[in-house]
């Protein structure tokens, strides 16, 4: 498969006045596959979000590169990023779910006649139908997450960044955005980076795992995983998974207690 995206020797420290720099990313690299679903697990603290951030362009590396689709794109940093989305889900408060998912297309100058159309298919494809005219605090949890989801496919993104999207969500509507967003990546065909926290959530969602050392960020580890797709939630009681999570565990342990 191709490579849609490469972190080469990316390292980032943060200035703090007078105290010494933070080094947060020590000499990061990794290749992203085209249409591959990446997982990034990794210590409380450890880097994960800054590494987002220097992927969309947010923030600038101290050194090291990233090319996309083969080109070194390490000097674009700042202005509309590089269609690439943080799955923050923060959707403003005073637009309603229609509004908030035509936000990207305005941003990105998409003409106004063609945003309605773009945005009520993505509204459908998350399964929002009847909520256009609904404001965030009328949804729950789970729907916000849905709307923020529409919102970043709405601008066609090249890599979809998701940093922790499931987090604050509880167990059961977690399990059931985990396989709606494997059924839309898989109709979208978009490659994933999807940072989380949760073994379980990365082994059933990834085709790789990249386990990140503690603070400085690195690759300690690419794990494959085996299981077929489409993914159904019986994978999740295997022996196999078992010991996956038991391997990943053991690896993040060793990286915190070292
Ligand atoms: N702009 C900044 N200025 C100074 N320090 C920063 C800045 N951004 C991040 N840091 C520091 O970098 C470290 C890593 O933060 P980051 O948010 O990337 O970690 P994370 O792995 O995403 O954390 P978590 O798992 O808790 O979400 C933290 O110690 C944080 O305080």
């Amino acid at each position: 498969m191709a490579t849609k995206l490469s972190l080469n020797h990316l390292n980032k420290s943060f200035g703090r006045g007078k105290t010494p720099p933070i080094e947060v990313v020590r000499d990061f690299s990794l290749e992203i596959r085209d249409l591959e679903f990446l997982a990034v697990i990794g210590p409380s603290g450890c880097g994960k979000s800054t590494l987002l951030r220097l992927i969309d362009g947010l923030i600038p590396a101290d050194s090291g590169s990233i090319e996309m689709d083969g080109r070194d794109i390490s000097d674009k940093v700042g202005g509309e990023g590089r269609g690439m989305v943080f799955q923050s889900f923060d959707l403003f408060p005073w637009r309603t779910t229609q509004a908030n998912v035509e936000f990207g297309l305005e941003a990105k100058g998409v003409p106004k006649a063609e945003r309605a159309p773009i945005a009520k298919k993505y509204i459908d494809l998350v399964g929002l139908t009847g909520f256009e005219d609904s404001y965030p605090h009328e949804l729950s949890g789970g729907m916000q997450q849905r709307a923020g989801f529409a919102r970043a496919l709405a601008i066609h993104p090249e890599i979809l960044l998701m940093d922790e999207p499931f987090g604050a969500l509880d167990v059961q509507t977690r399990d059931i955005l985990q396989n709606e967003l494997l059924d839309i990546w898989q109709k979208e065909q978009k490659t994933v980076l999807f940072v989380t926290h949760s073994i379980e959530e990365a082994i059933y969602l990834a085709d790789r795992i990249a386990v990140i050392t503690p603070r400085p960020a690195r690759v300690d580890r690419i794990i494959d995983v085996p299981f077929e797709r489409p993914r159904r939630e019986e994978i999740k009681s295997r022996p196999e998974f078992l010991e996956m999570r038991q391997e990943i565990w053991s690896i993040l342990k060793e990286g915190v207690t070292v």
